[in-house]
């Protein structure tokens, strides 16, 4: 390690810390290491250098007061195989990373999603509806939720079902990508680039790499085809992608580039949302008392007579206390995503070599028993005697309600998407059904949930009333007014 990096754990010669880097739970690792070796601690892997930042105020300084030189990403060769990086989320900075940027701006601005509130709504009632219907395939139609809203927006395609349109498709091969991103999939080329030479019979995992590519090529190309041919056939209906085909030149975008910046803005923007939403539903399945007292604050403010609306959220204190501690106890993104330097950077007394990656660690922060009274023990109240849940004495003057969505220049560009969809859905949710823990069919008992994994439980829901599910179905039939406007024929499936 040299000597102006921050501390980190020994180093092995050559290898650093390569042999004791986490390949699942990194955060949990991670947040250990920041105990030992404090809020901004360094490991070496191999000859690169990692930073991992557990504290807001060193990510201020770090992330947005030097985010001149700290918004790349790191290289990543498997990356490189797949989509020869034309991918927002994992490009290097520089001038097509801006052009993206901004096209992602364009749609995804504060200003900009006030026009998707109606898609977001009209698809928030076929979420109530279809889990009236087929509630046991509830996490099925979180994710049909989150892709449809942005199918819709970017490409004008509502889907209507979860098989049979092209979110299956997308899901299957978003699922394969998801594979080959965990740590430990590929040997570490990217630290130790001559392992990148092994050839393809040697390396099964570069075969797999092609055959990802192919597939969501072949999806994310017919998307575009299918954009471009509506234009050309005088069937435009607004969506997004019509706009950036039209600007093109302005973006200087080629048609490479057209083809992934949808496909960026889908994968950023499906997972995320909808495991927000399962873990939303696991925090109240295991907090029976905490539902009913949000449910109880709904009922007091919208009633049973008409069904919850955007603005009702902003009389929902205690509501809004629950979304944001899910946020805090199940963080979608722990470690948001590696940042990478471009130049070397000063940081207090240390010196973060160009080229280093640098995690800013959510988690740790969220669980710091500085910051919070009980950080392990899920309870929105705190949340409701403070703005961002800490104990009186904290400085938070680094804080803020945003951190979930990551710093500096590389923010989460769908911020005011996601977080539409969420309290959305949250209201409906609670007003509509009670989420009950699911029975064990052998022996009876209630199932419990590890709210550290809350993305695969069971659960029974079911409604609040008949009254309520009559209003869900009559709501329902109304929606189909707006999704006629991205109900395109399309064919089936992109295969
Ligand atoms: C609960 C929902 C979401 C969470 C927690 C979340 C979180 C994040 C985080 C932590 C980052 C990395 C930020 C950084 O590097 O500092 C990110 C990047 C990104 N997100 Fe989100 N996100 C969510 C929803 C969305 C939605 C709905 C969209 C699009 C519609 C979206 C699109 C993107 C894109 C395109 C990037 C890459 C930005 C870049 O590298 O410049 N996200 N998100």
């Amino acid at each position: 390690r040299e000597r102006d990096l921050p501390p980190g754990p020994p180093t092995l010669p050559l290898l650093g810390n390569l042999l004791e880097f986490p390949t699942s739970k990194i955060y949990i690792q991670f947040s250990k290491w920041a105990k030992s070796y404090g809020d901004i601690f360094s490991l070496k892997i191999g000859p690169t250098t990692v930073v991992v930042l557990s504290d807001p105020k060193i990510i201020r300084e770090c992330l947005d007061v030097h985010g001149a030189t700290t918004s790349s990403r790191p290289f990543f060769y498997v990356n490189e195989l797949i989509s020869n990086n034309c991918e927002i989320g994992f490009m290097e900075y520089g001038p097509t990373w801006r052009n993206l940027r901004r096209a992602a701006h364009d749609v995804l601005s504060a200003e900009a999603c006030v026009k998707y509130i109606p898609i977001q709504r009209a698809e928030a009632f076929r979420l109530m509806y279809d889990l009236l219907e087929r509630p046991q395939q509830f996490t099925t139609h979180i994710y049909r939720y989150a892709a449809s809203v942005i199918f819709s927006v970017i490409y004008g395609i509502h889907c209507p079902e979860f098989e049979n349109t092209f979110i299956r498709e997308f899901y299957d091969v978003t699922a394969e990508f998801d594979k080959v991103l965990k740590p430990g999939f590929a040997p570490p080329v990217e630290w130790f680039p001559i392992l990148r030479h092994i050839p393809e019979r040697w390396a099964p995992w570069k075969r797999i790499c092609k055959a990802i590519r192919t597939q969501q090529r072949k999806l994310f190309f017919t998307l575009l085809d299918l954009c471009e041919e509506n234009m050309k056939n005088g069937t435009r209906n607004g969506c997004f992608m019509e706009s950036v085909i039209d600007r093109q030149a302005e973006y200087s975008f080629d048609r490479e580039l057209l083809g992934y910046f949808g496909a960026g803005i889908l994968e950023g923007g499906t997972d995320t949302t909808s495991v927000y939403l399962q873990s939303f539903v696991g925090c109240v399945v295991a907090n029976p008392a905490i539902q009913a007292r949000a449910q109880a604050e709904i009922d007091h403010v919208i009633g049973s007579k008409r069904c919850p609306e955007p603005d009702d959220f902003e009389h929902l204190p205690y509501l809004q206390a629950l979304v944001k501690e899910v946020h805090r106890y199940c963080p979608v993104t722990p470690l948001a995503v590696p940042h990478a330097t471009i130049a070397d950077e000063r940081i207090g007394n240390y010196v973060i070599p160009k080229g280093s990656t640098i995690f800013m660690n959510t988690w740790a922060i969220n669980r710091h028993e500085d910051y919070y009274d009980n950080p392990h023990i899920f309870d929105p109240e705190r949340y409701m005697q403070s703005e961002f849940g800490t104990k009186p004495d904290v400085d938070t003057s680094a804080f803020r309600n945003d951190m979930i969505f990551g710093a500096g220049r590389r923010i989460c560009p769908g911020k005011h998407l996601a977080s539409t969809s969420i309290t959305l859905n949250a209201m409906n949710l609670l007003w509509a059904f009670n989420f009950l823990p699911a029975k064990d069919l052998h022996t009876g008992e209630q199932k419990k949930i590890d709210l550290n994994d809350a993305e695969d439980f069971d659960c029974e829901i079911v409604p609040r009333s008949a009254e309520k599910a009559d209003m869900i179905r009559a709501q329902f039939v109304v929606a189909k007014s707006t999704f006629e406007l991205f109900d395109r024929r399309v064919p089936v499936t992109a295969s």
